[in-house]
C-alpha cells in the first residue's frame, strides 16, 4: 500500500541543515496498522507527512497504492490525498463551525448533493458515535470528542490510508483507549491502512501489527509487533518497552543490591523472553531434566499482543558452568530470547 524507498528530507535553516530523515526505506501493507515510534526529534512527524507530500522529501521515492507521488502534477496530487486522511495530537478542528460543518468541509467539491453530504455526515457522526453532537462547537467538546470530530472529517472522502500524527498524546489514558478502539474498529470494518505515530510504546502494543522504530532520523529496527518485543534488537527499542513492563524493575533491583537478585557461586540471573509458540514452562523442565540446571523464577509478566500470550521472565539458573551453557543453547534454538544479566 505504501512504500518509502530510501526516502531522505533535510531541512534547510538559518542555523545549518536539519537531517530530520535519513535514507528510510518501509514497506507497509494494505489493511496494516503501522506503528512509528521514536523519541522527540526523531523524525516521526516529518516521515509520516512526506507519505501525503505535506513535506516533499529532498531524495527518494514515495509510492502510495502504486502511484509514485512525487511524479504527480497538482491536480493529481489532490485527489491521491483525498485518499489519504491525516488527524493530529491538537485536533486541528475549525472553531467557529459546527461539528457537522467541520465534517462536512472536505466534501466541498466532491459533486455530492446535499442531501448525499448530509446521509454522509449522519453515518459518520455514528460511527464515531457522536450523533448527538451534530451542532455542538468544537469549544463545546471534550479533548476526545473533538478526536472523534477529526477522524469523522479524515473518514470523509471514504481514504485508503490514516495517517495518525500523535492522535492520543493529549489524552488522558482512558480516552486514549476509547480512541484507539475506534480506529482499531476503522481498520478492521473498513480495511482501512494506518500509520500511527506515538512516543508510547503502549499504543503500539495496543493496536499495532507492526512497528518502525526511529532515532536521529534512521529506521533502527522494525518488524512484526510481537518479534520486536520477543527478539528485541536495539537498544532504543527496549528503552521503549521497558516503559511498558514490570519486569524492568529488575535493572533497578540489581542497582540496589537487592537480596533478591543476589547470586550464589555458580549462578546466573537471566531474562527469557517468548511467545506462545515456544512456550518456556515445558523448555525449563527440559533443561532442568537434560542439563541438571535448577530454575528459581524471580518474577516474571505475562500479557497479549496481538492476541499472542508474551512472557517475560527474570529467573536465577544454578548448575555446573557446562549445564548452564548448554541449557541457554537449548532456549536460544527454541527461539527463546534470553539475556544474562548478571553472574
Ligand atoms: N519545518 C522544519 N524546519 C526545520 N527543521 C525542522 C522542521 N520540521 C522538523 N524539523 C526538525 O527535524 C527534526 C525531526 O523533527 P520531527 O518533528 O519530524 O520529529 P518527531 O520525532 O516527530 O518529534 P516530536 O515527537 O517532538 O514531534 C527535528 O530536529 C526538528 O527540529
Amino acid at each position: 500500500m505504501i512504500n518509502l524507498e530510501h526516502v531522505s528530507k533535510t531541512f534547510d535553516t538559518a542555523s545549518g541543515n536539519v537531517h530530520a530523515v535519513k535514507d528510510v526505506s518501509l514497506h507497509i501493507e494494505p489493511g496494516e496498522i503501522f506503528g512509528i515510534i521514536g523519541f522527540s526529534g526523531a523524525g516521526k512527524s516529518t516521515l509520516v507527512r512526506c507519505i501525503n507530500l505535506l513535506e516533499r522529501p529532498t531524495s527518494g521515492r514515495v509510492i502510495v497504492d502504486g502511484q509514485d507521488l512525487l511524479e504527480l502534477n497538482e491536480k493529481e496530487l489532490r485527489a491521491v490525498r483525498k485518499k489519504i486522511g491525516m488527524i493530529f495530537q491538537h485536533f486541528n478542528l475549525m472553531q467557529s463551525r459546527t461539528v457537522a460543518q467541520n465534517i462536512a468541509f472536505p466534501l466541498k467539491g466532491s459533486g455530492l448533493s446535499k442531501a448525499e453530504i448530509a446521509q454522509k455526515i449522519d453515518s459518520l457522526l455514528e460511527l464515531v458515535d457522536l450523533k448527538d453532537k451534530a451542532n455542538a462547537y468544537p469549544s463545546q467538546l471534550s479533548g476526545g470528542q473533538k478526536q472523534r470530530v477529526a477522524i469523522a472529517r479524515a473518514m470523509a472522502n471514504d481514504p485508503k490510508v490514516l495517517l495518525c500524527d500523535e492522535a492520543t498524546s493529549a489524552l488522558d489514558p482512558q480516552t486514549t483507549q476509547s480512541i484507539l478502539k475506534l480506529l482499531k474498529e476503522v481498520n478492521e470494518r473498513m480495511g482501512i491502512t494506518i500509520v500511527l505515530i506515538t512516543h508510547e510504546m503502549a499504543v503500539i502494543k495496543d493496536v499495532c501489527h507492526k512497528v518502525a522504530v526511529m532515532e536521529n532520523g534512521c529506521v533502527v529496527e522494525t518488524g512484526e509487533i510481537v518479534e520486536v518485543f520477543t527478539h528485541t534488537k536495539h537498544q532504543v527499542t527496549k528503552n521503549f518497552i521497558e516503559t511498558t513492563s514490570s519486569v524492568s524493575r529488575i535493572h533497578e533491583l540489581m542497582a540496589q543490591d537487592s537480596p533478591i537478585c543476589r547470586l550464589k557461586a555458580g549462578e546466573v540471573l537471566v531474562q527469557l523472553k517468548y511467545d506462545a509458540n515456544n512456550a518456556s514452562e515445558a523448555l525449563i523442565s527440559k533443561i532442568s531434566r537434560d542439563y541438571q540446571v535448577d530454575t528459581n523464577i524471580i518474577f516474571g509478566n505475562i500479557e497479549v499482543i496481538r492476541h499472542t500470550p508474551i512472557g517475560d521472565l527474570i529467573v536465577i539458573f544454578s548448575g555446573s558452568k557446562e549445564g548452564i551453557d548448554q541449557a541457554v543453547e537449548c532456549l536460544k534454538t527454541n527461539h527463546v530470547s534470553v539475556e544474562v544479566l548478571k553472574q
